[in-house]
């Protein structure tokens, strides 16, 4: 169950940087939706560190690898047949590549799924580097679990290889928890992928409390599948409120954690020059039962109208260009382990100054693992504490902490 943005993180999905995102280069990094090309031991050591940060507070068996959670799937011969038969659908592979790939063991195709496959030089399978935003793969909406749909090419492989986890994995099944889906079946994935208009993505899906749900409208979420959430919210009573925040339709901005976080319960950041401007945004809450809306002019005129003891931090402490230049480095999404006590990219000094200014302590994670390792931190008592990670080459994937965890057990 997930209730909440920042309740004690108990169960939470990730993926480790994997070696598909060496295949990322100069020339196809836009079509990958990647900015630069990294070096992947060191992305994976800044992932380290999270995961680190992770463990310690929801325990490491609770800190799920998704490449683990498929290799469980794809030990299930018919579960298997059903994933690859999608997944050839959706990508046209040739019957060769599918015999190939039919002939892996669970591990091997596994991996050849997420970080593609090459034979005698040529290439059967591109990767999905993208991956390791787990976000922007599902979300828990309280006892209901919504299965994305991407809106880019490279990410709808995923929306597959999520669809059977969410829908067969027994740290799924096992909880009892129900489903809003757009895809109806297992055998129609690749059909809807390719043809079906709606579109939605994690990030876009933020839990303002048990009963309010805010839902970015952007680049890569559409209104044509907000409405059929929200229709689905309302007929099984998810939640009470359902906001919609339609955020211009650019990358910068992508979804709608890239510039709004909630970190503790009355404190939140934000990227003011979006959020903070009606000609830029619009903003329409619904009661979905009483059927009424509300409309609100900025972010913060949403959230102070039910929460008066709210604080805001601005992005960039509200200083240009480093507004600017820390939204482009995921300054506005924040992962919280528990109320008050979030991870965030050490680059961004001068988003993390506005938090020590609320009076937040700020502990590198390297120093913090350190401490906890030593026994020196109570993890029930810790407060008002913003963990850093390096993120040097983290960032060149365009998403921060909040992008890189899919948490499935809150409070
Ligand atoms: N929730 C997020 O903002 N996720 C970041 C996703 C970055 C990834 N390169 C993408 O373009 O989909």
């Amino acid at each position: 169950m997930v209730t909440s943005d920042i309740d004690i993180l108990r169960k939470v999905i990730v993926h480790r940087p994997d070696q598909g995102i060496e295949w990322v280069t100069p020339f196809n990094k836009a079509e990958l939706l990647y900015d630069d090309i990294v070096f992947l031991p060191k992305m994976q050591e800044e992932h380290s560190l999270l995961t680190g940060v992770l463990s310690f507070f929801a325990g490491e068996e609770n800190v799920l690898e998704f490449t683990d959670l498929l290799t469980d799937i794809l030990t299930n011969a018919k579960l298997r047949s059903q994933l690859l038969d999608e997944v050839f659908k959706l990508e046209s592979l040739p019957p060769d590549t599918q015999l190939t790939l039919q002939q892996l063991l669970p591990k091997n195709l596994a991996k050849a799924l997420i970080s593609g496959y090459k034979a005698g030089g040529s290439v059967l399978l591109n990767p999905v580097p993208n991956l390791i935003f787990t976000r922007d793969i599902g979300a828990v909406v309280n006892n209901y679990v919504i299965t994305c749909q991407a809106e880019k090419m490279p990410r709808k492989r995923e929306n597959i290889l999520t669809w059977f986890i969410t829908h067969y994995h027994p740290v799924f099944v096992k909880v009892g928890y129900k489903y809003l889906d757009l895809c109806i079946s297992s055998d129609h994935l690749a059909t809807t992928l390719s043809n079906r208009a709606e579109t939605i993505e994690g990030g876009d899906i933020i839990h303002l409390s048990p009963s309010h749900l805010l839902i970015g409208c952007s680049e890569r979420t559409n209104m044509v599948a907000l409405w059929r959430i929200r229709e689905q919210l309302r007929e099984h009573k998810v939640v009470e409120k359902f906001t919609i925040v339609d955020i211009p339709k650019e990358e910068y901005c992508m979804h709608i954690d890239t510039i709004f976080s909630k970190v503790n319960t009355h404190d939140y950041v934000l990227y003011e020059h979006v959020l903070q401007d009606p000609t830029q945004i619009s903003i329409e809450s619904f009661d979905l039962q009483g059927n009424t809306s509300q409309r609100f002019d900025t972010i913060k005129d949403l959230i102070l109208a039910e929460d008066a003891d709210a604080r805001f931090v601005s992005c960039g402490n509200g200083e240009h260009p480093f507004d600017q230049r820390e939204q482009w480095s995921s300054a506005c999404n924040f992962v919280a382990v528990r109320p008050g006590v979030a991870v965030t990219y050490r680059r961004n000094t001068k988003t993390i100054e506005g938090f020590q200014q609320l009076g937040y302590t700020v502990i590198p994670a390297e120093q913090f693992l350190q401490q906890a390792a030593e026994g020196k931190i109570e993890k029930e008592k810790i407060q008002n504490t913003i963990i850093t990670i390096p993120a040097g080459e983290l960032s060149r994937g365009s998403g921060g902490p909040h992008c890189l965890t899919f948490p499935i057990e809150r409070g």
